[in-house]
């Protein structure tokens, strides 16, 4: 069976990268595609990379255009997805590449996007580590709904869930530092994303607990066993298209050794093809992982501070969201998880 897919916010970094994805995928095909201010014009006039679609013309982001198709992809800005998924119907498959079902506290929204609160879906990451020790995958068999979790959460979720569940860090007093590519903020023309402000520079922002990922780090960090988890979490926009290098620091809990800590990891990562804990002594690079579907990830232990250290590298627009989205939606409808999913990258 091959699966009829639509795409709304086809236009944008996001779509467009779930469009390249799915170009490579044998189950699915794209019929509808759809934006905002540029409706009406070839997907190609803002995707001109993207030539398996030439031809195929932007439609209006409504209901009735998406409705009816196996498949709907939402890539919309936060707070656009909530009201446009209520009125799809439970025939579709409905995967959000953005915030708006991510959170299962209502509080938690209402502090950090001040929106309409839609609820929240089954999470689409895979290899997050549970509390019981599965993974989230087994919540995504045969599920008509899944959130796509933020790029950064994803790097930070998948670099300290396995030391909170194996009991080697304490959930308390994490730090996490990030450095984030300029394509994370979407197409939107803003003066702090043109090349004059960027280039040669680096600049935190969302400094001081007040990003939106910040509840979204604490729900997976709690449900993969921590209690009392507080993150200090600081991301820092720096120039690079793609791509995030976090590096995350925890307290040891008492009497651990740096063996048991790398065992917990190795044990989590073991059999995941797209998240690979690297020898000890190598921390991974960013470009290791442009147009991947994989997380890379370094560890060790600082004695004197007391704290192990993660280093996260992925690409943000694949294993941060569309390759995540693809992979979850695989689970979801039963076919082969890996399909249409390489963990290679492009280099140099
Ligand atoms: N970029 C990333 O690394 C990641 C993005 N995401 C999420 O994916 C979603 C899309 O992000 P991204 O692709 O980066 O953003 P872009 O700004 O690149 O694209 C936004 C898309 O939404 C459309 N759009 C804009 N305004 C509206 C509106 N009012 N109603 C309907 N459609 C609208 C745009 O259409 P048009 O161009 O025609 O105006 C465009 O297709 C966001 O929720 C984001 O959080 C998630 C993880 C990572
Ligand atoms: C550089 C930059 O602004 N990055 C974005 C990444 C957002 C992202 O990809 O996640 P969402 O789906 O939650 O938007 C940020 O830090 O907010």
């Amino acid at each position: 069976m091959v699966y009829s897919v639509a795409i709304a916010g086809a236009s944008g970094y996001a779509g467009g990268e779930v469009l390249r994805l799915l170009a490579g995928h044998p189950d699915f095909e794209v019929r509808t595609v759809t934006a905002h201010s540029n409706a009406g014009e070839l997907l190609t006039t803002t995707q001109p990379h993207l030539r398996s679609y030439a031809g195929m013309v932007l439609q209006e982001t409504t209901a009735d255009v998406l409705r009816g198709h196996d498949v709907v992809f939402l890539a919309l800005p936060h707070g656009k997805s909530g009201a446009l998924a209520d009125e799809l119907g439970d025939g579709s498959l409905v995967v959000d590449c953005g915030a708006d079902h991510r959170l299962t506290s209502e509080a938690a929204w209402q502090q950090f996007y001040r929106s309409d609160y839609h609820g929240s879906w089954p999470y689409g990451l895979p290899e997050l580590v549970l509390a019981d020790g599965g993974k989230q995958r087994q919540n995504l068999a045969g599920v008509n709904r899944i959130a796509v979790p933020g790029c950064n959460v994803t790097a930070v979720s998948l670099a300290l869930a396995p030391g909170i569940q194996a009991g080697v860090i304490q959930p308390a007093d994490l730090v996490t530092v990030l450095a984030v590519g300029p394509s994370g903020a979407g197409k939107t023309l803003r003066t702090d994303l043109l090349a004059s402000e960027l280039l040669g520079s680096a600049h935190a922002y969302g400094v001081g607990g007040v990003h939106r990922h910040v509840p979204e780090i604490i729900q997976n960090l709690t449900g993969a066993g921590g209690e009392g988890v507080s993150v200090s979490f600081t991301p820092v926009l720096v120039p690079m298209a793609r791509g995030i290098l976090a590096t995350s620091t925890a307290r040891l809990q008492p009497g651990v050794s740096a063996a048991d800590v790398r065992s917990a990891w190795q044990l989590a990562y073991a059999d995941e093809p797209f998240v690979q804990l690297l020898p000890e002594g190598s921390f991974p690079k960013v470009s290791d992982t442009i147009g991947a579907n994989t997380a890379l990830i370094g560890l060790a232990v600082d004695e004197a501070a007391e704290r192990v250290v993660t280093v996260v590298a992925l690409d943000n627009l694949v294993k941060g969201t569309a390759g995540a989205a693809i992979q979850s939606t695989n689970i979801a409808l039963g076919l082969a998880e890996h399909t249409g999913l390489s963990p290679n990258g492009v280099a140099p």
